[in-house]
């Protein structure tokens, strides 16, 4: 089977400077992949790129056995490729349950769905998504007021609430407690019943929990993907990578 998400011999510079060398990459339908790599391996630029915030300079992406290599931001993402950022873009003003409503009426077919379906539909939604990201008992309070973790949740819950077929996170679990990034673990799961998911994340241990492949970048290449056991076992990936101070 065709993956749902195909990138091949994506290249990509900066004023000349090449950092994407040559990365392909496919990624299956209802699978977690996670990118890891050393700081400045390409991780967020080949996400930028997926995603249309940066062009590549050359290569291809197929989305659902389209071409969308060169597509606009907003193009991308009503195809169905949703994105959380490292850097929280909550309404801190807003409650947790406004802050969903307002994700979901920037879904391309938001007002269709309320004038075919009616407020019931995104009422359904929104509830179901809270429950998954454990935040039912914080609907009515000020997003500003939400712990770390739970922001991260918020921000998960509101690409959901965009309807995404392909789900990129970057760095879900930075600077979360044990507690939370096993949490957070256990929402990727579930979604993965339903999404496709592209996590890119250092923390190993979160990795080990999520990943069906594990793909490895250096120098803006593929260095090797596989099990969590077979890049762990990767003796080049243990050199440049899993050696490091980092870990
Ligand atoms: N807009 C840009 N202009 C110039 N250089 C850039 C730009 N964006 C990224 N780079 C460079 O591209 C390289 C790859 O950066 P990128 O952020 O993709 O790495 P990363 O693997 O995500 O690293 P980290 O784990 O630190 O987030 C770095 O050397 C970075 O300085």
């Amino acid at each position: 089977m065709a993956g749902l998400l195909e990138i091949k011999d994506l290249h990509k510079s900066f004023d000349g400077t090449p950092v994407i060398n040559g990365f392909s990459l496919e990624v299956t339908e209802m699978t977690v992949c996670c990118v890891v790599g050393p700081n400045g391996a390409g991780k967020t630029t080949t996400m930028d790129l997926i995603t249309g915030r940066q062009k590549p300079t050359s290569g291809t992406i197929h989305f659902a056995e389209e071409d969308i290599t060169g597509l606009g931001e907003h193009e991308i993402a009503r195809r169905g490729i949703g994105r959380k950022f490292q850097v929280p873009a909550v309404f801190r003003e807003l409650s947790v349950r406004q802050n969903l409503e307002v994700a979901y009426s920037k879904q391309t077919n938001a007002l269709k769905n309320m004038f075919v379906f009616g407020d019931a539909a995104m009422k359904r939604k929104l509830d179901e998504i809270a429950a998954l990201a454990n935040l039912t008992e914080r609907l009515e309070v000020e997003a500003g007021t939400l712990s770390h973790g739970e922001t991260q949740w918020l921000e998960i819950s509101m690409v959901l609430m965009q309807n995404p077929r392909v789900l990129l996170l970057d760095e879900p679990v930075a600077g979360l407690t044990e507690g939370e990034i096993m949490k957070t673990a256990r929402l990727i799961k579930q979604l993965k019943e339903t999404n496709t998911l592209i996590v890119v994340e250092h923390d190993m241990g979160f990795v080990r929990e999520i990943a069906d492949v594990v793909t490895v970048m250096h120098m803006g290449t593929l260095l090797a993907q596989g099990t969590i056991g077979e890049i762990e076992a990767n003796d080049r990936v243990r050199e440049v990578y899993l050696g490091s101070e980092e870990h």
